[in-house]
């Protein structure tokens, strides 16, 4: 299980492969997972937004797991994970829903297929009050299996107060935040005291300006590709070397720009395709493939960029 010690450099979360009839594509998947696993990343996160949470069945993330577990325990030639002796990628499974029994009832299978942490967004489309949010990661944090909880509103279409934030990191087994809030004052206002739980950076743009405010790493779709320079950014910025870090990461922002000029996953996909780790770029209903235009700039990254593609 993860400790809040542990929530710290970058973790990935993984995009989920399908074949293009819709079905999995576990053949893609396990060479993703395979590939990963040789760069010193903390963990791996399955089913968040990136893996398409949405339109995976619990069924399939139980298959996706088995099979990310039966790789992820021989990690060789790798340092123990940051902040633990474990030598073993954790494993992190997204596990939140609008409706608190279901999550929590997901929180506890997912503890037992071997999850090292879950991640819970804060509960979407019914607009639920501050109270009921808190209520709802308590719930969830008493099955034990250690939360971290995520907050998006961009796409929850709720907001989580920082007083309320603050009320959901004193919960016992909630370990850390993942920070998709859009700027940086809301990891600022946590970090301020010094004493919150770690906060994660979940806005690849703000990747360093998080790391700046006190962001402990990130969880970023991104660093599937370039995954080496996303950990230099930390790297340098862990060892007060802001400037450079700077420097890397700027490097990276065509990439990240382009990666979510439109909906994520859907630019990802496309580019773990044109690389040669996913067989096929198929998302589903009703998220859709990239446009042509996005194709091109993509495609002229690839051709062009210092930092895709090597
Ligand atoms: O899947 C995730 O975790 C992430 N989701 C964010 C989003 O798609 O809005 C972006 C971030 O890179 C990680």
């Amino acid at each position: 299980m993860l400790s809040e010690h542990q929530i710290q450099g970058i973790f990935v979360p993984i995009v989920t492969p399908f074949l293009p009839s819709g079905e999995l594509d576990l053949a893609s998947f396990e060479r993703m997972v395979t590939q990963l696993q040789t760069h010193d990343i903390q963990g791996i996160v399955l089913n968040g937004t990136t893996g398409e949470s949405p339109t995976v069945a619990w069924e399939e993330v139980s298959t996706l797991m088995q099979s990310m577990t039966a790789i992820t325990k021989n990690r060789p030639g790798q340092e123990p994970v940051r902040g633990s002796d474990q030598n073993s990628m954790p494993i992190i499974v997204g596990v939140g829903t609008n409706d608190t029994r279901a999550s929590a009832r997901r929180a506890e299978m997912a503890g037992s297929m071997g999850a090292d942490a879950v991640l819970v967004v804060t509960p979407y489309y019914s607009r639920p009050s501050q109270e009921g949010i808190v209520a709802h990661y308590e719930q969830i944090a008493k099955v034990g299996v250690p939360v971290l909880a995520y907050e998006i509103p961009s796409r929850t279409g709720v907001r989580v107060d920082v007083s309320t934030m603050r009320r959901i990191l004193d919960i016992d087994g909630v370990i850390g935040l993942k920070d998709s809030t859009g700027s940086t004052d809301f990891v600022s206002a946590l970090t301020a005291s010094g004493n919150s739980k770690p906060v994660l950076c979940g806005e690849d743009r703000l990747f360093h300006a998080m790391l700046c405010q006190g962001a402990s790493g990130g969880m970023l779709a991104s660093a599937h590709v370039e995954t080496d320079s996303f950990l230099e950014v930390y790297r340098l910025a862990t060892e007060g070397r802001y400037s450079e870090s700077l420097n890397t990461f700027n490097r990276l922002l065509p990439l990240i720009e382009l990666l979510f000029r439109e909906s994520n996953p859907a630019p990802i996909k496309w580019l773990l395709k044109q690389q040669g780790l996913l067989a096929s770029d198929t998302l589903r209903l009703p998220m859709t493939p990239i446009t042509a235009g996005l194709q091109a700039d993509l495609g002229q990254l690839l051709a062009e960029g210092p930092y895709v593609g090597k």
